[in-house]
């Protein structure tokens, strides 16, 4: 079974530490960082508002990424040795795969390949002052926050919504151990949930499960929201 989990969302939201701490507690866990796919400095676009676009599509190898991501979707012990990830044989049928990055969910070729989309978000002064405590390899301009990140932010999501990809959203002002016990939960109820679809057919006095909608566990939908905190 292979499950490929989006931990996506606005910047500063706490991604990357959510994203650190599944790695460490899930079994046969391997990672993707979308910012490792960041395109040279020297092609990073300068838009008319005289800031460099960090905070766009274009500015990211998103081809190189979804090469990346079919790596592992090819052979996920492969991609798990080559990456020093420690396969664990009695856990050897059940690959997770962990997508991490603040424009995770604008590239079409990779929006059906999750399992579960999770969005962290937290309120425009928190996230401003969490970037103000950030050192980027470029540091931000004067002005780049309320100039470009924040607007390009408000952008994508707002497309996202449009385009009705369905993704849960989980309040990053919430402490990290909370965040952590919520989604590791909500991914182990997943897992379990799958390996009831992967079960065979029930013996004929038991009563029937629901039919499955025969796409596999990998390529299902996230549900829908139960709420989105309003952070915008
Ligand atoms: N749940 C949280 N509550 C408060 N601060 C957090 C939380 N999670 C992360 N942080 C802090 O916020 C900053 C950004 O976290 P990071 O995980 O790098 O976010 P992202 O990858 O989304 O940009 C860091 O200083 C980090 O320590
Ligand atoms: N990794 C880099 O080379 C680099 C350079 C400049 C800005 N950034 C910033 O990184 C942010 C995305 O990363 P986080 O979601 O971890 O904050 C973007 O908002 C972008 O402005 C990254
Ligand atoms: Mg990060």
């Amino acid at each position: 079974m292979k499950l490929i989990v989006g931990i996506g969302g606005v910047t500063n939201g706490g991604k990357t530490t959510l994203t650190d701490s599944l790695l460490r507690a899930l079994a046969n866990c391997c990672v993707i960082h979308q910012d490792d796919f960041y395109k040279p400095q020297d092609q990073i676009a300068v838009g008319e508002d005289g800031f460099k676009q960090w905070d766009v599509l274009e500015s990211l190898d998103m081809a190189a990424m979804l090469d990346t991501v079919q790596a592992w979707l090819s052979s996920p012990q492969k991609f798990a040795r080559a990456h020093g990830v420690g396969v664990q044989p009695e856990a050897s049928d059940t690959h997770i795969l962990l997508l991490e990055g603040f424009l995770l969910y604008s590239y079409k070729p990779l929006v059906d390949l999750y399992s579960r989309r999770y969005f962290l978000t937290i309120p425009y002064e928190e996230c401003k002052w969490r970037r103000s405590t950030r050192n980027y390899t470029v540091p931000d301009p004067p002005g780049l926050f309320d100039g470009h990140v924040w607007p390009m932010y408000r952008k994508y999501r707002q497309e996202m919504e449009a385009n009705g990809v369905e993704v849960v959203y989980l309040d990053g002002m919430k402490s990290r151990e909370e965040l952590f016990r919520e989604v590791l939960e909500d991914i182990q109820n997943s897992l379990l949930n799958c390996s009831q679809e992967e079960l065979p057919a029930p013996a004929p006095a038991c009563p029937a499960r629901p039919q499955g909608r025969g796409h596999g566990c990998g390529h299902r939908t996230a549900r829908p929201a139960a709420s989105q905190p309003d952070t915008v």
